[in-house]
């Protein structure tokens, strides 16, 4: 099932439905105590526990507390821990008490070499950037001291993923019960999320319980697995056909700039095994990369299709503007990319109000053009927001990739490596995402899913260097092959 990633309000209902065990301070020691094991895991990884070094710096609430009582773990297994208080007289008093009687110092500043440090100033309760105080102990950890976040890498907003500046960069973060929602949107600040379970109520997916806390149109932030995908994967069965499966059509290049419509059209037949048809100017280089797409120079003259992808390199004239009109006209699903969203951006009335499956996949130029404006630091709202105005699905690209639904579903995902930043990678997620529209999926799981796999090809591909897109098409294949039969 898809993983929900809370917001802080979120993360305290569950909290507070746990009655006893938040106010007797279970759910806290609990909490330090995985962050201590992460602390000790990676020392145990490395040479061991007994005479290493770790700081701790401590805020004024509980995220302090868990880092205190995670120190005392630590200064009782022989380690040299000490605790920096950022805020000496608000300091969680029972976990300053343990911390001291476990052999933990006090210092003003974090002596030099450490090895692990925890960061403890502020967990879901934080707003905006680190303090001077703050930053300035921050500022003199050496990179090879590794960083342990507290719940989340203190100066990174929890519900938005804002990373302020300055802001502390974990190697690994440790948090409790569910994801927070920064744990997605800021994923490469956050390093490794461990999630450490301290006994929250869960509902029967598994999660903390807080269906009833969503009101409708209330943005709901999740994220697909490698198993959903796989099972959503379209696989032909013993009675499916060339036609059964879907078709997808691609509307996209040019007899002049032909890369688009061959990477585009590249992955539409490596993603699932229906058929392509292509629709442009480019047929004749199409044909001669991918022999088995079935290509037209004009629209009139195509087959049917189950969805339409339109625009990677297909130009922005009238000839472009008529096309466009031409599918979003008709009652398929339609994913809009690259050319065609510059066009659309000047007619939004061809997608606002449309009944049929839309999926519009802008990277962050587009999307200020459809919009008007930048989309700005907190992306989440941004792509939900236009979602909702147009009642379309609305893809937004980057390292971080969020699909969003016009009743406030997102779908997240970290691509996890940032080697797929290369021209025509786009053209190649139109392929994938286009011939899942076509096999039935609804636009957020063909979104969705064709970023993630997306990723994983890029990964692949990558190995270490740097990828050009037909690098990504090539990995495509074995990609797929591995998500379906792990
Ligand atoms: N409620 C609970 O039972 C549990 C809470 N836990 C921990 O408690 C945390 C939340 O604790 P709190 O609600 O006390 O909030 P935090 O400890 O996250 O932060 C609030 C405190 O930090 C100050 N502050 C806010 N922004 C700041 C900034 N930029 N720089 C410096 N100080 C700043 C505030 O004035 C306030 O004193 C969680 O993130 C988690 O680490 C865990 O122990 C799990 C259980
Ligand atoms: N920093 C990044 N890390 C990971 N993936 C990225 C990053 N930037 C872009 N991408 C992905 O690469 C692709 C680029 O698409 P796009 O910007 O349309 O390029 P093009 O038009 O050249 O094909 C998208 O799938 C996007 O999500
Ligand atoms: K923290």
């Amino acid at each position: 099932m898809p993983v929900s990633l809370l917001t802080a309000e979120q993360v305290r209902v569950a909290e507070r439905s746990t009655g006893e065990l938040l106010a007797n301070g279970t759910l806290m020691r609990r909490a330090s105590h995985g962050v201590a094991q992460v602390v000790v895991g990676r020392l145990a990884a490395t040479g061991g526990c007994y005479g290493r070094t770790v700081g701790i710096v401590v805020g004024a609430g509980d995220n302090g507390g868990d880092a205190l009582f995670a120190g005392a773990e630590l200064a009782r297994r022989g380690i040299r821990v000490t605790a920096v208080l950022l805020a000496p007289d608000k300091a969680h008093p029972k976990a300053l008490l343990a911390f001291g009687s476990a052999g933990g110092r006090l210092g003003t500043e974090l002596p030099r070499g450490l090895d692990v440090v925890i960061d403890g100033v502020v967990g879901i309760g934080g707003r905006g950037p680190l303090r001077p105080t703050a930053a300035k102990v921050f500022a003199g950890v050496a990179p090879s001291t590794v960083v342990v976040a507290v719940d989340l890498p203190s100066g990174v907003d929890a519900d938005t993923g804002v990373v302020h500046d300055p802001a502390v960069r974990a190697d690994i973060t440790v948090t409790f019960g569910v994801r927070r929602r920064a744990h997605l949107l800021a994923g490469p600040q956050c390093g490794r999320i461990v999630v450490v379970d301290i006994g929250l109520p869960a509902d029967h997916e598994g999660d903390p319980d807080v269906a009833e806390e969503y009101a409708p149109g209330e943005i709901r932030l999740q994220a697909l697995t490698d198993a959903d995908i796989a099972a959503a994967w379209p696989v032909p069965g013993a009675h499916d056909d060339k036609y059964t499966q879907g078709v997808v059509g691609v509307i996209a290049g040019s007899h002049r700039y032909p890369g688009a419509a061959i990477l585009s059209t590249g992955a539409a037949v490596a993603a699932t095994s229906g058929m392509v048809r292509y629709v442009g100017s480019a047929h004749a280089e199409v044909v001669a990369h991918r022999p088995e797409v079935v290509v037209v120079p004009e629209l009139s003259e195509a087959g049917r299709v189950q969805a339409w992808v339109i625009g990677p390199g297909a130009g922005t004239d009238d000839a472009a503007l008529e096309r466009l009109r031409t599918v979003l006209a008709t009652d398929l699903p339609v994913l809009v990319d690259a050319d065609a969203l510059t066009v659309l951006a000047a007619h939004p009335d061809l997608v606002i109000g449309r009944d049929a499956p839309t999926l519009l996949t802008p990277h962050a130029g587009e999307f200020a053009r459809l919009t008007g404006e930048p989309v700005g630091a907190d992306r989440l709202a941004a792509v939900a927001d236009l979602a909702k105005r147009w009642g379309a699905t609305v893809l937004l690209k980057g390292r971080i990739t969020l699909v969003a639904q016009a009743d406030g579903t997102v779908y997240g995902n970290d691509a996890g490596s940032s080697w797929a930043a290369t021209a025509g990678a786009g053209d190649v997620l139109s392929g994938i995402a286009g011939s899942l529209l076509a096999a039935g999926l609804p636009p957020i799981w063909a979104g969705a899913a064709a970023a993630r796999v997306h990723a994983h090809a890029a990964r692949n591909a990558a190995s270490g260097a740097p990828i050009g897109a037909s690098d990504l098409l090539a990995a495509l294949r074995p990609t797929i092959r591995e998500l379906l039969a792990p």
